[in-house]
């Protein structure tokens, strides 16, 4: 049985703090709220923090943060009413609690991830893939690009970790889900290798799942990641009788979520300790860079969200009475065209020349170790740093399967089932702050209508252009990498080029 209309969370305090953000809006059915009753809740869209927390008290009188949409949005299924009726039942018990989300459904998670290359074999096919739009470029691009990224490759192995990595997490994901009475099956669908998005949805639909949450492995959007993936998806559904009927949500960036956030400090608290003055030392944050047009013209959310995310970390490390300074970077830029600032390479010598001595980098636009954590900063940029002057180098380690992230993604997929199958977005303007979910369609949409003002195609990508993220995205990489070939003669290290 659905949980909508069901719902019969109890007695729920309506007080002015649970409604921040909005006013009651006069014409719905919710003008008729006093904010300083208790009412009982029919057919409601609580989320599951909420009736976390009515099933945590175990009691009557919990108090609910309650959100609610100003008018019943046609195809919403969760909106609720707030009615001063009676009805009161009180939700007690885990069994209630997993019975509301779960109910009859096969849940499915599936994880979104770039994918990498198992193999030096793997290396060529992998960056045709990435680069695939349009296809004959991405066969030279690819051939062109291989033995660099091979070397890269080789350096760490002769392979890339992602798909063990992420098939860990999953795994621990699908556990913290069990634990928390939530039986689901994790799936991971990478971009541009295996297992391919679409493997994944071929086992979502053998296994007969019937509400999907779908959470790219990015902390933070950008329309080149998290955005690629969701276009694919959203092909994917598009064509598919069984997907277009088949319940989801969306959990587009959670860079701002507690656990996630705790669990970071927690690393860079770490680290820091194993420097000889722990206080003296600059945190760097270094973040995977993306070309400055997908910001400025694209409408990219990425550098604002890793901009809070930052901060973030850093309030949180405040309240532990870390006070260390920090700055953040972009780092693995491909071609010389102008990609997001500060460059991390460059800051390293500014830094080394303002006689900072001990440096702490901290990856953080990925929770996996991959070749850029790897090569690029245990290498490379530990080399330059070195060479400028740093004395001290650490580097925190990627989240991976960190006990307090993987609980906290767990909290996350269980904070969106009530959304599952709600058109909970339809704007950006309407997004809630902290965690927006929608469905992959919304969500795109939402990101296309801020995209009105993309420049004119270039003429050598009029073919097929459209005004899609992902194209988009295609063509920015696609400029980045030709302007690289030019220059590629160059014998430059990795890291400038
Ligand atoms: C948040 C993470 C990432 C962003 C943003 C991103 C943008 C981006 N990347 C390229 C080009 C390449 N990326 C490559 C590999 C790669 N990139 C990410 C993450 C982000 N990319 C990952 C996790 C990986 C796989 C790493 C692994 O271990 O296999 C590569 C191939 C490797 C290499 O040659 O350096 C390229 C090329 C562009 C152009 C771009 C933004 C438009
Ligand atoms: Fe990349």
């Amino acid at each position: 049985m659905s949980y909508v209309g069901v719902i019969e969370v109890g007695r729920v305090e309506v007080g002015p703090s649970h409604f921040p953000k909005r006013p009651a809006p006069s014409n719905s059915s919710s003008s008729r709220i006093n904010l300083s009753r208790t009412y009982a809740i029919k057919s409601c869209s609580v989320s599951s923090r909420n009736l976390g927390q009515c099933y945590y008290k175990k009691s009557s009188g919990c108090k609910c943060k309650l959100g609610w949409s100003s008018q019943p949005l046609p195809g919403l299924r969760h909106h609720f009413r707030v009615q001063s009726s009676a009805s009161e039942a009180v939700l007690t018990s885990q069994s209630d609690f997993r019975k509301i989300l779960v109910g009859n459904e096969k849940i499915g998670v599936l994880l979104l991830n770039l994918g990498g290359p198992e193999t030096l074999d793997d290396v060529q096919p992998f960056l045709f893939n990435l680069f695939a739009d349009p296809k004959p470029l991405a066969q030279f691009i690819s051939v062109v690009r291989a033995p660099k990224s091979k070397e890269g490759y080789a350096s760490i192995g002769g392979g890339s970790p992602l798909r063990q990595i992420t098939d860990a997490q999953a795994e621990a994901l699908r556990k913290a889900l069990c634990d928390k009475d939530i039986p689901a099956k994790v799936y991971v669908g990478m971009r541009y290798w295996h297992p391919f998005t679409e493997e994944a949805i071929e086992q979502i639909k053998q296994d007969g799942i019937t509400k999907l949450v779908v959470l790219p492995l990015y902390p933070q959007f950008s329309i080149s990641t998290s955005g690629s993936s969701l276009r694919l998806l959203e092909g994917i559904f598009r064509e598919d009788e069984y997907l277009v009927n088949m319940q989801h949500t969306v959990i587009p960036s959670w860079y701002q979520r507690e656990g996630y956030i705790k669990a970071m400090a927690t690393l860079i608290e770490k680290e820091l300790s194993t420097f000889p003055e722990p206080q003296k030392v600059m945190i760097f944050f270094s973040a995977h860079g993306v070309p400055l047009a997908y910001v400025e013209e694209a409408g990219d959310p990425y550098k604002a969200e890793m901009e809070e995310c930052v901060d973030l970390i850093m309030e949180e490390l405040e309240k532990r009475g870390i006070t260390n300074s920090c700055t953040l970077a972009y780092q693995s830029r491909v071609g010389p065209v102008e990609w997001l600032r500060p460059y991390t390479d460059e800051t390293i010598i500014e830094l080394g020349q303002k006689g900072i001595k001990s440096l702490l980098a901290v990856p953080i636009s990925f929770v996996s170790e991959h070749i850029e954590t790897l090569e690029e900063i245990d290498v490379e940029y530990k080399e330059l740093a070195l060479e400028s002057g740093i004395k001290h180098w650490g580097r925190v380690p990627a989240l991976g399967c960190e006990p307090t992230f993987i609980t906290d993604l767990a909290d996350a997929v269980i904070e969106s089932l009530p959304y599952v199958g709600a058109m909970a977005v339809s704007n950006l303007e309407a997004r809630q702050p902290l965690v927006p979910l929608g469905s992959v369609e919304e969500l795109l949409a939402a990101y296309d209508s801020k995209r009105n003002e993309l420049p004119p195609p270039v003429t050598v990508w009029e073919w097929g252009w459209t005004k899609s993220a992902e194209t988009w995205n295609g063509r920015a990489a696609m400029l980045a990498v030709l302007a690289l070939l030019v220059l590629e003669e160059r014998p430059m290290p990795r890291r400038l080029i």
